[in-house]
């Protein structure tokens, strides 16, 4: 499905992702983790073409997407949507209008400038505004949402792309514990039910283990470890993280205690914080 082939960045003299290759060959959920400015954002970046790559091939179905251009280029990053630690809503608007930017791109200029969307796009962007659980916050203002809500605005906006993989660079790096697990949930509920690649970077260890079936470890700009998030042990982990002995897993946890998402319809519980919560993602 997605193969880098000795993908390099550098920034200036600075080697953020040095020499990566690797394939993804099935829907996935994959983790990126890695300490801080272990190269896990200018790798997600460079797959939807934010961030301009130094050397190396990303391949997607034959065609390198490092050498695409113009339209070919717009139509791919719309392809790969991306959520962020911030979620990059547009405050002042309402969440339906959020999420039917994610139908932007696929108009003329014209119906662009004054969002000027179908019947059937706004349908559908209620459907996955409901899907996230939070169809009753279509008419508020995105300013005025949680933190959760509004990561999850930006989940229904990147669906409303009809993405073919969802790139999420730290999507709960500014969330609580309980409003993380939510957005965890959902975006393995998308990978799981929409047979959709989730690529996530993550800062903790415990929500790469519960969530992702394949975790990638990177240090100075290398990839250090892939495997199975079972065999991602404390060993393992400290070289991730280029820790001694007296490496703590604690200092990379959230207090999320998660599973892996199995069913829908898990409840919520504010005190156990096991999986779940949302409405059917
Ligand atoms: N636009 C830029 N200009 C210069 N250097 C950059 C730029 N973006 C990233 N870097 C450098 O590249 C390296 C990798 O950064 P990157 O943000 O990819 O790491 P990261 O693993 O995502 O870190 P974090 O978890 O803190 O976000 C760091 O040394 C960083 O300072």
């Amino acid at each position: 499905m997605i193969t880098f082939e000795g993908v390099t960045k550098q920034f200036g003299s600075r080697t953020a992702v040095n020499n990566v290759t690797f394939s993804i060959d099935k829907p996935q959920m994959v983790g990126i983790i890695g300490r801080s400015g272990a190269g896990k954002s200018t790798l997600l970046r460079m797959i939807n073409r934010l961030t301009p790559a130094t050397s190396g091939r990303i391949v997607i179905e034959g065609r390198d997407v490092l050498a695409l251009s113009g339209t070919a280029q717009r139509r791919w990053q719309r392809d790969c949507a991306m959520i962020f630690q911030q979620f990059n809503l547009v405050p002042r608007l309402d969440v339906l209008t959020n999420v039917l930017l994610g139908r932007l791109n696929m108009h003329g200029t014209l119906p662009s400038m004054f969002k000027l969307f179908t019947r059937e796009e706004r349908a559908q962007a209620l459907v996955n505004l409901d899907r996230l659980g939070i169809a009753e916050t279509a008419l508020q203002r995105a300013e005025n949402l949680s933190g959760g809500q509004q990561q999850r605005v930006a989940i229904a906006r990147a669906l409303t792309q009809q993405p073919r993989m969802l790139l999420a660079d730290e999507p709960i790096a500014s969330l609580d514990p309980m409003n993380a697990q939510v957005v965890m949930d959902a975006l393995k509920r998308i990978n799981v039910e929409d047979g959709l690649t989730v690529i996530c970077n993550l800062h903790t260890l415990d929500t790469a283990r519960n969530y992702c079936d394949r975790v990638i470890g990177m240090r100075d700009g290398r990839i250090v470890f892939d495997g199975g998030p079972n065999e991602l042990t404390t060993a393992a982990a400290r070289e991730i993280y280029g820790a001694g002995e007296n490496f703590d897993e604690a200092s990379t946890s959230t207090s999320l205690a998660g599973g892996r998402v199995a069913a829908p319809e898990i409840a919520a519980s504010a005190g156990a914080m096991t999986p779940v919560a949302t409405a059917a993602v």
